[in-house]
């Protein structure tokens, strides 16, 4: 069942009197339960592909439809409630605020929605905190935490509205390989129990974790690579098959 489809996407930047087109017509489905990653050389549109399926960004032509709604008929703030409600967001590095502790931090997006409790909702939040490995941390200051620490806390903000989505911008692209790949057992944890994921990255065993590898090149999706739920045994295998995709297509 699809769960997003962008329909002929295009996306261009003004910079000064340049146009760059950055998103070429791009058609892509998503559907409920995918893990997919999208990988590309550096400039080619994937953070702008994320943002465009997750209406973070406008577009300038085409359609993209979230679990049924199409977002340009969206007002400003059914988008931001939409993108609260259903849509889990986690970047390279959170944006956590310096004076809060990590629960509060887990909690302040959540706590704007007036109709949840706060302590349901902090029992809520410590107990994703509690599955992402972080239960001790709840009331540490961000300077008391590793990197690997920080990003699982921004994986718990994410999670804490139930999103139907994540959207991942590098996520892991600020850590260690072993903290990397912890975060990726996190992530297919979340995907196994329903969650659909998207995530931008570079880094090939990285992209071997998911099940479905777009390939972006110049604003357009050059290729695809589906492989089957990552069972824990066969990472260098799946590597290998992401890296002869990549030189097929010469990125
Ligand atoms: N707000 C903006 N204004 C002008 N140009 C932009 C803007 N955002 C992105 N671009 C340009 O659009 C192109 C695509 O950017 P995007 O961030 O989507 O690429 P990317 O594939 O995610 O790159 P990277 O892997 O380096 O993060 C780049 O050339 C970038 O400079």
């Amino acid at each position: 069942m699809k769960l997003v489809s962008g329909k002929q996407i295009a996306k261009s930047f003004q910079v000064g009197d340049e146009q760059y087109n950055v998103l070429m017509n791009i058609s892509v489905t998503i559907n409920k339960g995918e893990f997919v990653a999208i990988m590309g050389p550096s400039g080619c549109g994937k953070s702008t592909l994320l943002y465009a399926l997750s209406g973070m960004d406008t577009i300038d032509h085409g359609q993209v439809i979230f679990d049924g709604m199409d977002l340009a008929s969206l007002r400003d703030n059914e988008l931001a409630d939409l993108r609260r409600t259903r849509m889990g967001f986690v970047f390279q590095q959170p944006t956590f605020l310096k004076n809060l502790n990590i629960l509060d931090n887990i909690l302040l997006p959540a706590m704007r929605d007036q109709r949840k409790n706060v302590s349901i909702l902090t029992d809520k939040a410590l107990s994703i905190m509690e599955k992402m490995g972080i239960a001790d941390l709840a009331k540490r200051d961000l300077t008391q935490v590793s990197g690997g620490q920080l990003q699982r806390a921004g994986i718990c903000r994410a999670l804490i509205s139930d999103p139907l989505m994540i959207f991942g911008d590098e996520p892991t692209g600020a850590l260690n390989s072993t903290s990397a790949q912890e975060i990726m057992d996190l992530f297919t944890v979340i995907n196994s129990e329903g969650t659909t994921i998207m995530l931008v990255t570079h880094d090939p065993k990285i992209a071997a974790r998911t099940e479905r590898i777009l390939f972006m090149c110049d604003g357009a999706i050059v290729n695809e690579l589906r492989l089957p739920t990552f069972t824990g045994i066969d990472l260098d295998d799946r590597m290998a098959k992401v890296v002869a995709t990549m030189r097929e297509i010469g990125i």
